[in-house]
């Protein structure tokens, strides 16, 4: 390529930037626009809702239906994702709680369904985050919920039966794990190896391969496993590629998990409820007395009525001794015709029922 064509063609580019800048500017001042309406078409002594997760699913979804590439569809709806989360800062900063120390994969879920112009608080557990929430000292909190190698977060499963929180998003995230060591380590000499246990499990196979008489120690997150070892001569870290960056460790073995497609679910949690939008999940918890057959006549209406069942998960009750409750997700939102149905007839079978919420499947 000669260097006039070089030349040309970034004139033409910057003639482009010229051209999204006022786009995005354009867009920008929309949703301020959206936000003076918000404010003008409110009851007394309601509260403005600014953050409409419904609406921008649809935005996302729309963009990728519409994208003709060459970008992927999944990179253009995360160019769009960040877009709209300055937008909406325009009109309210966010504020998200979410289980910490910096660098978790809770924080990059955080960051990949509200984007980053929020302002993310990172909490010690993940009863805090649903504390934090249920003060009202941030909007939402995002909580890690199953793994596809390891399967249900139980201390989360545990906390929606001690707080009444609504659900409004979920999203997934591939989780590749790494091993890491500070600068300073002899990585012959490596003792002992820190991790959340849900990650030393996920490793479990190539560890005993790689790594069989070495101690592995669980700590309370991946984040502070690194952080442990940036100071440490024998120690090495498995976590992924925010702790990484953040405590500048050296990546020794990359992607180091057990299974390829090794993926997280986490929930986005709050006080608002999300309308439908044509493609949504429902979760719930369900207590049925313990006679036999309850199971099965808790799960009958779903079949009765083909409602996707996307997960069932069984958690001691804690108000008596060998009582259960399940948390069940299915596809359809809770204002479904079909779907209250259903609820109808569970409830009346059930001990108890609670919707956990409606929300938009997960779109990147
Ligand atoms: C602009 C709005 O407010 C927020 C910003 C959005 C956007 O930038 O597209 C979409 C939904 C809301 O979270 C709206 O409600 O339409």
């Amino acid at each position: 390529m000669s260097e006039q064509e070089l030349k040309a063609l970034r004139v033409r580019i910057d003639s482009l930037d010229e051209k999204v800048l006022e786009l995005i500017s354009e867009r920008a001042r929309c949703a301020q626009e959206v936000a003076r309406v918000k404010m003008a078409s409110l009851a007394e002594g309601e509260v403005p809702v600014f953050y409409r997760p419904e609406r921008e699913a649809q935005v996302l979804k729309r963009v990728m239906e519409r994208n003709k590439g060459p970008l992927g569809n999944e990179e253009m709806a995360r160019l769009f994702r960040e877009i709209m989360s300055s937008c909406l800062a325009l009109e309210q900063p966010l504020k998200v709680a979410y289980l910490g120390p910096e660098g978790t994969f809770t924080q990059a879920a955080a960051m990949k369904h509200f984007g980053h112009a929020v302002i993310s608080k990172p909490m010690a557990a993940i009863d805090e985050v649903f504390r934090e929430v249920a003060a009202g000292a941030v909007n939402f909190g995002v909580v890690p919920v199953e793994n596809s190698t390891e399967g249900a977060v139980n201390h989360t499963l545990d906390s929606f039966l001690e707080h009444d929180m609504v659900i409004c998003g979920e999203v997934e995230l591939r989780i590749h794990h790494h091993l890491l060591v500070g600068e300073n380590t002899k990585t012959d000499s490596i003792s002992r190896i820190y991790s959340h246990a849900q990650s030393l499990a996920q490793c479990r196979k190539w560890l005993d391969a790689h790594y069989p008489n070495v101690e592995r120690v669980a700590v309370s997150s991946n984040a502070e496993a690194a952080k442990r070892v940036k100071g440490e001569w024998n120690s090495a870290a498995i976590a992924g590629d925010m702790a990484a960056g953040l405590y500048g460790l050296t990546r020794l073995a990359e992607k180091i998990e057990d299974r390829p497609d090794n993926s997280t679910r986490f929930l986005m949690i709050g006080n608002q409820e999300v309308p439908p939008t044509g493609d949504d999940k429902t979760s719930i918890i369900v207590s049925m007395s313990n006679k036999p057959g309850a199971l099965h006549e808790l799960l009958v209406p779903f079949h009765d009525n083909g409602i996707d069942l996307t997960r069932i998960e069984t958690r001691p009750s804690r108000s008596g001794k060998w009582t259960y409750v399940f948390f069940i997700d299915f596809v359809g939102h809770h204002r479904d015709p079909l779907v209250k149905g259903v609820l109808e007839k569970i409830s009346q079978e059930a001990v108890a029922l609670k919707v956990l919420g409606s929300y938009p499947k997960a779109v990147l």
